[in-house]
């Protein structure tokens, strides 16, 4: 098995990194787990309250999940990954089966600042994209599916985004094996990865 841990930066692209990757391989062959979906369950919250959550910050995320369920994973065990909105802004009720795969890939803002997950990747690396370019895109993707508007984006950004981007994420660049420039498309990049993988597989 080989677990890769792909983190960057809101909007630095890492989705799309991660789809460009996967695009020609069996599906059966990967598993993506999302760091999005272990955003810890705030459903006892009201959504006002769970509006004002700093979801840049670790404290947001149930990292021992998601750390137990790779660890399962890794031993060969399935796992019921949860489901998360972000247009509700909490988890939802029900879960999503994850099978063990030969790649499994684990991408998130900020799986390369957490200690323990990090000594669980094979292959570590890092999506860079500008922060102009990234809030950029960050304000057209939540206006268009997250249901933000515009003041809410940027006020979000300043308060909590941009710390914790300067305080966790970017400092978790330096574990990376590898780091993507994402200003552009980065289709190089992206096929040495695939090249990697294809050659674990075969
Ligand atoms: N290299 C790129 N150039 C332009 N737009 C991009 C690029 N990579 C991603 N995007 C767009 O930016 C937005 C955020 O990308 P996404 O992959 O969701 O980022 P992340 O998962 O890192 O938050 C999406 O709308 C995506 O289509
Ligand atoms: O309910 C939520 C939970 C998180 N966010 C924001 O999402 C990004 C991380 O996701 P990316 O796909 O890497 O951008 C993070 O910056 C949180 O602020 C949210 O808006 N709502």
């Amino acid at each position: 098995m080989l677990v890769i841990g792909i983190a960057g930066g809101t909007g630095c692209g890492k989705t799309t990194v991660v789809n460009q990757i996967v695009e020609e391989l069996p599906e059966n062959e990967v598993a993506i787990i999302s760091q999005d979906s272990y955003y810890k369950d705030l459903a006892h919250m009201t959504k006002e309250e769970r509006g004002a959550v700093n979801f840049d910050h670790p404290n947001s995320i149930d990292f021992d999940l998601l750390i137990s369920h790779l660890i399962e994973l890794k031993k060969g065990n399935s796992i019921q990954k949860p489901v998360y909105s972000f247009v509700e802004e909490t988890r939802m009720s029900e879960t999503e089966t994850v099978h063990p795969r030969k790649v499994i890939i684990v991408e998130g803002i900020l799986v390369l600042s957490n200690p323990k997950l990090r000594e669980l990747f094979d292959m570590k690396i890092f999506v860079h994209a500008d922060s102009d370019e990234r809030l950029i895109r960050r304000l057209q993707r939540d206006t268009r599916e997250r249901g933000h508007n515009l003041e809410k984006v940027l006020y979000r950004y300043q308060t909590a985004v941009k710390p914790m981007h300067n305080e966790f994420i970017e400092p978790s660049k330096e574990f990376a094996d590898i780091i993507i420039p994402n200003n552009h498309y980065n289709t190089v990049a992206v096929g040495m990865v695939r090249t990697i993988i294809n050659e674990k597989l075969n």
